[in-house]
């Protein structure tokens, strides 16, 4: 084995066991902080052909791929194409027996069906591992090479959580008690307590699910028991509209206190809304953690733009990462998550506001990878971008328009076709597609690609990496001697 780089070096410690040193470590993390950018920048290619039209590669794609599928951020979206590309290309999957890896356990390798450490080396090696888990990256290496691409998405905790509530309302027992999100953000002391049966799910998911360790809370000094005022919106306004890349304008104290400024809300800081889940070189010291082990954190807010940026990452053309949605409730007002809040209502912004300082961790996560994401489109070039972009949405619609009845997403209740028909869970409906009839074979069998949802298509991947074996009766031409 050739020396480990530093950023090699940060992948082997796992988060938990380094929370133990965290004391240390957060000395580390403030040097990486002030160190260059510990990634290497994007790969460059020549520009996309216009046709979509697989362009001659300049560099060997990437098969080794490694994706944290994060929970309510687009992360089925992500998966699609994923599924879509390994099956094309006969990639081998690292799957879990069912649909998720013991999830929300930690990761564990054994949890991967096929993968058995005995065979030192003999198995058929994984190309792809993706389904949901709790990153923990010890294990992860025991199933992928350490040179695998890394990568995740994110989405801003506020969509996120108006997402998560409707889904698992019934899972997390903070959310069941509480008649509405509202009630729930204006007193989540009043429903939630950490460790309690699926409460994973009303705070700091994503932080939960890239497998940081949570420090201990403080409580509210005594004396300090007026309730939370409203976080300063002014803190919250950090974040390029969809125009254009403003990360530079981000305030440091959004990221480390996202609630309030040291300087003028002093109180908030320990108010029961916004309790100090950590200090701010704690928070740094993961988010530099997580910056030393994936390569690219894609943003649910800029998905089209964080398709391109992977396309480039991974050296594949545009065709392998255009797709449809999937996973999306019906009903829901996907504009709710936008940054300016032109056309909210007050009630809507103050949800806003909340459920950001309510996940403060996942504030500065969010915040930290939007700020990557707009320093990487920088170095790609806005113009080439917007080219790359627009070209994917045409290439999208026209998909649509050819594959689908519609040339839409469909109520499932029409659905009757359940190799289509996603699996529905949660208050709200989960929409899917129907495929147009008439299409050619191989039209066809595009167009299903493209529309099985996620367990589908886990489940036919399955088959085809492991096919079922039949015991035959053993066939003799003369009797067995006794
Ligand atoms: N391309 C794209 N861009 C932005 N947002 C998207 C995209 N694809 C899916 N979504 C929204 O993500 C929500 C589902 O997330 P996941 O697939 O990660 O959910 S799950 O954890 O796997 O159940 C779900 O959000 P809600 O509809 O708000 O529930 C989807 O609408």
């Amino acid at each position: 084995m050739g020396p480990l780089s530093p950023a090699r070096t940060l992948r082997l410690w796992g988060p938990r066991s380094l929370g133990v040193a965290l004391g240390v470590f957060m000395t580390i993390g403030f040097l990486l902080l002030d160190a260059p950018h510990l990634l290497p920048g994007p790969q460059l290619r020549q520009p996309l052909a216009p046709s979509l039209r697989p362009a001659l590669p300049s560099c060997p794609p990437r098969q080794r791929l490694v994706f944290l599928k994060t929970h309510k951020s687009g992360s089925s979206s992500v998966l699609s194409l994923l599924h879509r590309y390994g099956d094309r290309h006969g990639l081998r999957f690292a799957l879990p027996a069912r649909y998720q890896f013991g999830y929300p356990r930690l990761f564990q390798a054994s949890r991967v069906k096929g993968y058995s450490p005995q065979t030192g080396g003999t198995q058929l090696p994984f190309h792809i591992l993706c389904h949901h888990m709790r990153f923990n990256l010890k294990e992860v290496l025991q199933v992928m090479p350490s040179d695998s691409f890394f990568f995740s998405i994110v989405r801003d905790p506020a969509a996120l959580a108006r997402s998560a509530f409707s889904y698992y309302k019934s899972t997390s027992s903070a959310f069941r008690k509480s008649p509405s999100l509202a009630a729930f953000l204006a007193n989540p002391r009043a429903f939630y307590r950490p460790g309690a049966r699926g409460d994973h799910y009303a705070r700091n998911l994503l932080w939960f699910d890239f497998g940081l360790p949570f420090p201990p809370e403080k409580r509210a000094k005594r004396g300090n028991l007026h309730p939370p005022r409203d976080p300063d919106p002014r803190q919250l306004q950090v974040l390029p509209s969809g125009a254009g890349p403003r990360a530079q304008t981000l305030n440091p104290n959004a990221l480390i206190h996202p609630v309030s400024t040291v300087a003028d809300h002093r109180s908030q800081i320990s108010s029961p809304a916004s309790f100090d889940l950590g200090s701010s070189s704690f928070i740094q010291w993961g988010l530099a953690w997580l910056d030393s082990v994936f390569d690219l954190v894609m943003v649910a807010e800029y998905f089209d733009e964080s398709l391109v940026l992977l396309a480039d990452a991974l050296c594949w053309g545009l065709d392998d990462v255009v797709g449809f949605m999937h996973n999306a409730q019906a009903g829901r007002k996907q504009d709710l998550s936008t940054f300016s809040n032109t056309g909210l209502t007050v009630e809507d912004q103050q949800l806003t506001a909340r459920a950001r300082a309510w996940n403060n961790l996942d504030w500065a996560l969010y915040v930290h990878f939007n700020r990557s994401l707009w320093a990487r489109i920088e170095k790609y070039g806005q113009r080439r971008l917007q080219t790359a972009v627009a070209e994917l949405r045409a290439r999208r619609e026209a998909l649509a328009k050819h594959c689908l009845a519609g040339g839409e997403a469909s109520d499932p209740k029409y659905i009757t076709d359940h190799r289509f028909r996603p699996f529905q869970f949660g208050s709200a409906k989960v929409l899917g597609y129907i495929l147009r009839s008439g299409l050619s074979p191989q039209d066809q069998e595009e167009c299903e690609r493209l529309a099985t949802p996620e367990l589908q298509y886990k489940d036919k991947l399955d088959a085809k990496q492991f096919p079922p074996t039949v015991s035959l009766p053993l066939k003799t031409s003369r009797p067995l001697s006794p």
